[in-house]
């Protein structure tokens, strides 16, 4: 059937909408969403590198950017130009190499908790596991949070924020009508949200020791001369990091637990890597784990946690052969580029083994971008490929996972891309200790 971009059955399911869309246009076109606005979607290495890179100067984060992380106010996510260089500046080093290190220590013995509650054979909901552990991890790593009550706020306004970006996709593809509102129950998660931030921050402050995590530094930074940081700004960083750092991995780990019970040669030899370690995964082990990495890239290639990025044009400019007005918005979709056959055979395969080094230096740079790429690439790329790793080599070392539901499984878009329905797999212990 010829492809129709005002269908409506079509609309109500962008991921196949975006797929439709890339096979009819392979390099830039536009579309409309139902209000009539009209958003540029690209579609070609050249041309994303040109945005996210070589112009990235003359693109701001969209419209769409800006609404998706409306809940977590005006964090790095959504900040520009000379502010967005002084957050990245005090921000970054929370994420350097040598921190690594202990964060990794965390994200082991954390893993290794939420195993000692697994019990052999029984059935589990996997996607809450995954989401229990990582905010568990972000919350300690980022902000010395443990409290099981602070943990609960942020889980409950996570399930909030999906709701609200549910309803917005729905509404930007399908109703003209559609305007963004938060009901009271939202109103009340947020106030929470920020009493909870306050609180840690006016603790922190009384107690005059700051400590050594993500918060501490940005409220010595505050002190600096020169840096411009209101408690409201304070807020929003927190805010930003953890909902950045959350739902993405939880969704790479979700999804692949998925992926290697549907590929068992996949996960037999991946078994067969992490056995022969012979020991607790760690940061200086990881590189040991050569296929676990090629795991990761197709796992992010096939289902990745960000499926779209947004942009807007600064001043008027030319891209593509369009002249495009200041302000017009637009669409990168990881989702519809990493499964383009012109860059990948087999495209909508599982084959980690594709990911050679040769692979890689013939692929065209913007062909692949889970993290985006240029200077807003994700600052937790490295957090998250560590996270990951230490996560499923360890879990892979102690239990078989299978799944105990149907093995259609149908992808949500939202802020990140879900596992619609959650997962629910029988857990097996491998009689490793
Ligand atoms: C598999 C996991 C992850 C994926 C796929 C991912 C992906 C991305 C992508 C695509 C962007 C760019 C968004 C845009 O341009 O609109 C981004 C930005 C960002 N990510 Fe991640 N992310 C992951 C994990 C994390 C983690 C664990 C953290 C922190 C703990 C984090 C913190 C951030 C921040 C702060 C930004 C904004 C950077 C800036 O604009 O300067 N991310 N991420």
């Amino acid at each position: 059937m010829a492809f129709d971009p005002n269908d409506l059955e079509l609309r109500k399911d962008p991921l196949r909408f975006f797929i439709e869309l890339s096979r009819n246009s392979p390099s830039i076109t536009t579309f409309r969403f139902a209000s009539g606005q009209e958003i540029v979607f690209l579609n070609h290495p050249d041309l994303i590198r040109e945005v996210l890179i070589e112009r990235a100067d003359k693109f701001h984060k969209s419209e769409m950017t800006r609404a998706f992380a409306g809940g977590m106010g005006h964090g790095i996510l959504v900040s520009e130009g000379e502010f967005w260089k002084q957050q990245s500046r005090l921000i970054r080093p929370a994420f350097h190499y040598k921190r690594l290190l202990g964060y990794a220590e965390v994200m082991s013995r954390f893993t290794l908790e939420m195993l000692e509650e697994w019990q052999d054979g029984e059935v589990r909901r996997i996607d809450e596991d995954m989401n229990a552990l990582t905010l568990r991890v972000v919350a300690k790593c980022m902000f010395n949070v443990e409290a099981k009550d602070d943990r609960e706020i942020m889980h409950q306004a996570i399930v909030l924020g999906q709701q609200v970006v549910g309803r917005m996709i729905h509404g930007w593809f399908t109703d003209p009508h559609w305007t963004p509102s938060l009901n009271r129950a939202g109103v009340r998660v947020v106030r929470a949200l920020n009493d909870m931030v306050q609180r840690h921050i006016a603790f922190r402050r009384e107690r005059g020791d700051l400590g050594d995590d993500l918060l501490s530094m940005l409220m010595e930074a505050q002190q600096q001369p020169g840096v411009q940081m209101s408690e409201r700004q304070l807020r929003d960083e927190v805010l930003t990091i953890i909902t950045a750092g959350l739902e993405t991995t939880a969704n790479a780990l979700i999804w692949t637990w998925y992926l290697l019970d549907q590929h068992p040669e996949v996960k037999a030899k991946l078994q067969a890597e992490v056995d022969a370690l012979g020991e607790l995964p760690n940061f200086e082990n990881l590189h040991r784990l050569p296929y676990l990495d090629q795991v990761f890239k197709e796992a992010l290639r096939l289902y990745p946690p960000v499926w779209v990025i947004g942009r807007e044009t600064v001043e008027e400019l030319e891209l593509g052969g369009m002249k495009l007005p200041p302000k017009t918005q637009i669409v990168l979709c990881q989702w519809a580029t990493h499964r383009d056959p012109r860059f990948f055979e087999h495209p909508d395969e599982f084959i980690p083994e594709r990911w050679t080094a040769e692979f890689e230096k013939q692929l065209p740079r913007g062909a692949y971008f889970p993290f985006s790429l240029g200077p807003r690439v994700c600052t937790g790329q490295s957090f998250a490929t560590t996270e990951f790793k230490i996560i499923v080599a360890t879990t892979l070392q102690r239990f078989d996972l299978e799944l105990a539901q149907s093995p259609q499984i149908k992808p949500e878009p939202n802020f990140t891309l879900w596992v619609g329905g959650g997962l629910k797999m029988r857990v097996r212990a491998r009689g490793r200790s």
